[in-house]
């Protein structure tokens, strides 16, 4: 038995986002993986163990990160500490519900996250799944990439399973044909991929879910699951293939950490033995309660 369910890595950043009154902002804490985590913390059973991967400063805010982490309930022993560096900021805006991010992380400590090979084999050993997105990649140095996809393509040999959301911002990657070669590489490193369709046809140019989900396949993923914003998700690969249509929508308040949280709501309900139609309503109605609250980490 490995000690962890599930470990998520990547980056977390102080999170600012709006008030009904516009003088004041509220101060959290959030990040795409780490959103993950901490719904998935919230879903699975106790002794079904969540683990956060990340690298933080030594001040104050990188203190209060790393004890919201752990209040949590995620366990905080592969979060390793750079003393030279701090954690990142983002800010959400807001336009009639849908988010837009401004980001202040261009040295956070996140960035080195992949800087040591062997306490990524280490931690990695630990973790039935492995949970990363496209802005752990994202964000890292070249040579951080590499390390990064040398430690999973082991973990994947010793048996571990490889959960990858593209999640793709361009403004994080140094230019578009690099973003598109780097997620295509690490896609092809996973067994489930969990992309979102707009991105996916804004950036490779997809005309429908299908060709998301063929494009991914040919990669070398195991499966895809391509969300929809509320339109109907479709799904291919090893755990069979269908189109999950009838959906219930509903106008955002924020739309940050849908995707995110639909992925937690798809991998709890997928690591308690469902099959992916049910997976995928759950991850949706998750998703839904979450868009109908400011801020990506909301009560449930
Ligand atoms: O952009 C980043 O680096 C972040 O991690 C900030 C946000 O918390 C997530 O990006 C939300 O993700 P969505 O589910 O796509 O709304």
């Amino acid at each position: 038995m490995r000690r962890l369910t599930v470990l998520a890595l990547g980056e977390a950043m102080v999170e600012l986002s709006a008030s009904p009154d516009p003088a004041l902002w509220h101060l959290g804490f959030a990040g795409d993986t780490l959103n993950t985590a901490w719904y998935l913390r919230r879903l699975l059973p106790e002794g079904q163990a969540v683990g956060y991967l990340t690298r933080v400063g030594t001040g104050g805010f990188s203190t209060r990160l790393r004890d919201f982490i752990a209040a949590a309930g995620i366990v905080t022993d592969h979060i390793a500490t750079d003393p030279a560096r701090e954690v990142g900021l983002y800010a959400i805006d807001l336009t009639d519900g849908e988010r837009s991010f401004t980001y202040w992380r261009s040295a956070s400590a996140a960035r080195g996250l992949a800087d040591d090979a062997g306490a990524l084999d280490r931690a990695f050993a630990e973790a039935a799944t492995l949970y990363l997105s496209g802005i752990t990649v994202a964000i890292l140095p070249p040579a951080g990439r590499d390390r990064l996809a040398v430690a999973l393509a082991r973990a994947s040999e010793g048996g571990a399973r490889v959960v990858f959301d593209p999640n793709l911002r361009p403004r994080l990657w140094e230019d578009a044909a690099t973003m598109r070669a780097q997620i295509t590489r690490f896609a092809g490193l996973s067994d489930l991929i969990l992309p979102s369709f707009d991105d996916e046809a804004a950036q490779f140019g997809d005309e429908g879910p299908p060709a998301t989900i063929a494009r991914y396949l040919d990669a070398g993923a195991g499966a895809v699951v391509v969300k929809a914003a509320g339109a109907p998700v479709h799904y291919g690969g090893a755990d069979g293939a269908g189109v999950v249509a009838d959906l219930p929508r509903a106008t955002p308040v924020d739309s940050t950490a849908a995707g995110d949280s639909f992925n937690a709501g798809y991998l709890a309900a997928a690591l308690q033995g469902q099959p992916p139609e049910a997976a995928i309503r759950a991850g949706h109605a998750l998703a839904l309660r979450v868009i109908a609250h400011r801020g990506a980490l909301v009560p449930i």
